[in-house]
């Protein structure tokens, strides 16, 4: 089966990695002048096992594409280029909910290439740790399970262990959700309130996670997998997080690159929407995207999230 990834960021760049140790990769990107050595993944020269092109039509041969692009890219992304796409296996890597069409990436490929094969993959990883080949295990989701348990083999590797579901929903969900989370844990030590009151709202984070995933429909065993719960507990506490350290910048008010991709801003946009949408609770969300827009300072957002009605857990 040949293998192309569309987009070379760190994440594409660093799955072509692992991936090469396997057979050879396409690895595309709309800019390839950086050579063998992608500044989206410092200390990492390319393996020959890497052709990289900067040619869609040359990518879009192999019959296994994975589009490491970020979710509010995609869109237009597949507007472009769908043509190309359909009637592959397509495996999207992005970790958000689609701003304007308030969809994950899986329902903006199915919409935009009826003939192919969706799947998601998704999971606790940092691309430096999978470009150094540590050990990393992801969640495969396919809804047509045939089609997903031939994926997880394609692109599996003796260090990159893919488990598998049929639940997309849920498994893109968590993916998305999590970056909100992240950001909110971050601004909570940015902001000097301690370990407890990270605890507290990663804990509560997860829980209007599992609420908003169940209201689209997703398994609750999904929730708590590597999809969900593993991939929260990575991103809210590490600083290799970019949605993390994100919010560790609102929180201690210190500027942040915004060149720098961080998912979890424009979906928490996308969350409060769906909420209200919904009628679903989701105050940390709502909060993280009110922090976002400069809507209310950290003060009063940790004030208006203590001082809620008390309630059941
Ligand atoms: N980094 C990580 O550790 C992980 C990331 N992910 C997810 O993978 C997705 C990609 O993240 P990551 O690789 O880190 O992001 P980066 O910011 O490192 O790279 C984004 C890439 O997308 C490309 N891109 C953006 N817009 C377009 C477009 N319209 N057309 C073509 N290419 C485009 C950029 O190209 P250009 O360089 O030309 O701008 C760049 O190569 C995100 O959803 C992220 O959450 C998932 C797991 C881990
Ligand atoms: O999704 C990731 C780890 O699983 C990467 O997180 P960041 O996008 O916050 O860096």
């Amino acid at each position: 089966m040949s293998i192309a990834i569309l987009g070379a960021g760190a994440f594409g760049t660093a799955l072509a990695v692992a991936l090469a140790a396997r057979g050879p990769v396409t690895l595309w990107a709309r800019d390839t002048s950086w050579g063998r050595d992608n500044p989206r993944l410092p200390g990492v020269t390319l393996p020959d096992a890497i052709h990289v092109t900067d040619d869609l039509g040359d990518a879009a041969r192999a019959n296994t594409l994975l589009l490491a692009l970020p979710a509010q890219a995609l869109g237009g992304f597949l507007a472009g280029h769908a043509v190309l796409l359909d009637g592959k296996r397509l495996v999207s890597t992005a970790k958000g909910i689609d701003l304007s069409k308030l969809t994950g990436p899986s329902a903006l490929l199915a919409d935009a290439c009826p003939q192919a094969t969706v799947a998601v993959l998704t999971g606790p990883s940092f691309a430096a740790d999978i470009a150094r080949g540590l050990p990393t295990a992801l969640t495969l989701a396919c809804a047509d399970g045939d089609a997903g348990k031939a994926l997880q083999h394609t692109l599996s590797t003796p260090v990159l262990r893919l488990y598998r579901t049929t639940d997309v929903t849920g498994a893109e969900l968590g993916g998305a959700l999590k970056n909100v989370i992240a950001i909110a844990a971050g601004v909570v030590i940015g902001a000097g309130l301690g370990d407890s009151a990270r605890a507290a709202i990663v804990t509560r984070g997860f829980a209007e996670m599992t609420r908003l995933a169940a209201r689209l429909g997703a398994r609750p065993e999904t929730l708590t997998g590597l999809s969900g719960l593993g991939d929260l507990t990575l991103t809210c506490t590490s600083a290799q997080s970019r949605n993390f350290r994100y919010g560790q910048a609102l929180g201690s008010e210190q500027p942040f690159d915004s060149a720098t991709t961080v998912e979890g801003a424009a979906t928490a946009r996308a969350v409060a929407a769906l909420s209200r949408r919904l009628g679903c609770d989701m105050p940390v969300a709502a909060m993280v995207a009110a922090l976002a827009e400069g809507r209310v300072s950290v003060d009063n957002a940790a004030e208006m999230l203590m001082t809620r009605p008390l309630k059941e857990e």
